[in-house]
């Protein structure tokens, strides 16, 4: 959530949060080398929706100025909290060189490519977060108990994703001995959920970029929209198969067996009012398709579902919540029924994909734990891109305000740094974001490339047949022309000689 150079209680007490750039000295934002500058922080201030009515008791409203009201702001292509990096997509000193960031389907990777995705993914649930550390306090007991030892710690990249996706879903602690209050969610049911989870897989990505100093790494795809109760995926080179000794746990030829999840003492940081920290507990638990209480989770979505989805017209429609109808939002999100109406007991496309895995990735405050949520995101967020696309809207029809908290069009998204808003992400991913989807749609029969095959082929018979239609038009008039018996009469000459022949 915050760099580290940020949270010292100086810092915090100063509100600003912008450093200067490794290299240079002294030098906040690299604002003398042309990076960027310091700037405060405009937070949302446009009404919310009525979900939530304790305004005054999170300190994730106004995100993030109940700690910080100044950051850095980048100029060109350079970005990152202290303007010391390039924008995805680019690399180079000057960060004017162009790489392509390409999201590929995870199954149609090679066995090599494989194995580097999974060891990637394994690197990064080990490798301290660079930059940032997170808060394992509320900002009330942030300067802990003699007022000068800050209440941050380190935290892995790939956990740091996992806290990230807790701290957006957790209940507002209200006092104790009070039970927290559950109506919020500033990442899901609203329209931040497109924006909020495409910004949380940028952030993952980009780490990875650069713990393997590769530019052009990029986060694969699950196309879960394949119908049926397999998890093609759930294999030993992929995600991890299940396990022979038990049904809900991952084979031990899997490394992911070997992972340990954060954020299992949910009912503890809410009855003490406590957030989750790096302390890693028990393994994953998955057991595909094995709610024998809900069978309705027991099948992935259909490729139709997607086809569905993607021609409802409107992005979000009131109240922007888990009951709008005729939403794409709430349908992509799985609310909704794949063609738009609402309807309570329908989960569909993404919040299906999560209840078909029926163990840690199907629970809000733990999911991001099991692997299988970044090819569940990345797929819902193909879908999102190629729906903006289709579309061709702008952000402009973005609600703007009466969302649920967080998810108004102008909120920071909660808890990421520096400030990104809902807004920010509201667009084409290719064209602004630098990276794209290698995505063949359902509903659209044949690739580009098949329908040129068959163009060429189709073509060519044609050919072969006006050639072969001539050749014998031209053979026909020259036999005629030479004085030959027609070819017919001497075919039954033959044919009767045959007969004679034989009988005797
Ligand atoms: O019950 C649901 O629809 C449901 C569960 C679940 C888990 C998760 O991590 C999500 O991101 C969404 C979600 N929806
Ligand atoms: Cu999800």
């Amino acid at each position: 959530q915050f760099p580290r150079q940020c949270v010292t209680p100086e810092g915090l007490e100063s509100g600003e949060c912008c450093p200067t750039p490794t290299g240079l000295t002294n030098d906040p934002c690299g604002s003398s080398a042309g990076r960027g500058q310091c700037v405060s922080i405009s937070a949302d201030t446009r009404r919310h929706g009525p979900q939530y009515p304790h305004d005054g008791r999170d300190d994730r409203e106004r995100w993030p100025v109940r700690f910080f009201n100044r950051t850095c702001q980048c100029n060109g292509n350079f970005s990152g909290f202290n303007c010391g990096r390039c924008r995805h997509g680019w690399t180079g000193p000057n960060c004017d060189q162009q790489v392509p960031v390409v999201r590929r389907n995870v199954m149609q990777l090679s066995a090599e490519e494989k194995r580097a995705f999974v060891n990637a993914l394994d690197q990064a649930k080990r490798t301290v977060h660079p930059d940032l550390v997170i808060a394992t306090r509320r900002y009330a007991e942030i300067f802990g108990p003699d007022g000068s030892t800050v209440q941050f710690e380190n935290i892995t990249i790939y956990n740091y994703f996992v806290w990230s996706h807790y701290y957006s879903v957790s209940k507002t602690f209200l006092g104790t001995g009070q039970a927290s209050f559950g109506g919020v969610d500033f990442s899901h049911e609203g329209p931040g959920f497109v924006t909020w989870h495409r910004f949380h897989l940028l952030q993952l990505e980009s780490d990875m970029q650069d713990m393997l100093q590769d530019p052009s790494f990029a986060l694969p795809y699950w196309n879960f929209a394949i119908g049926g109760s397999t998890c093609d995926i759930c294999t030993d080179d992929l995600m991890g198969a299940r396990s022979t000794f038990d049904i809900n746990s991952l084979s031990s030829n899997s490394i992911f067996s070997q992972w340990r999840v954060i954020c299992e003492s949910v009912e503890d940081y809410d009855t003490l009012g406590t957030i989750c920290n790096n302390t890693e507990t028990s393994p994953i638990r998955r057991n595909p398709a094995g709610n024998v209480n809900r069978p309705m989770v027991q099948r992935l979505p259909e490729p139709q579902d997607v086809a569905d989805c993607l021609q409802i017209n409107t992005f979000d429609t009131p109240p922007y919540y888990s009951t709008s109808s005729e939403s794409f939002r709430n349908t992509i999100e799985g609310y909704s029924a794949p063609q738009g109406n609402y309807d309570p007991v329908v989960r569909s496309l993404h919040n299906l994909a999560h209840l078909f895995l029926n163990g840690t990735g199907g629970q809000t405050h733990l999911s991001p734990n099991d692997p299988i949520f970044v090819l569940l995101h990345t797929y819902t967020d193909a879908i999102f891109d190629e729906w903006l696309r289709r579309h061709s809207l702008g952000s402009e029809i973005y609600p703007e305000e009466n969302a649920p908290i967080g998810h108004n069009k102008g909120y920071n998204m909660v808890p990421f740094w520096p400030p990104v808003t809902n807004a920010e992400m509201f667009v084409t991913a290719p064209e602004n974001l630098g990276y794209s989807y290698e995505v063949e749609w359902p509903g659209q029969p044949f690739t580009l490339t098949e329908i040129i095959t068959m163009a060429i082929i189709g073509a060519l018979l044609l050919v072969a047949a006006i050639f072969a239609v001539t050749t014998c038009a031209v053979r026909a008039r020259s036999y005629k022309m030479e004085g030959h018996q027609p070819l017919l009469v001497d075919q039954y000459q033959r044919y009767d000689s045959d007969k004679s022949q034989s009988v005797v």
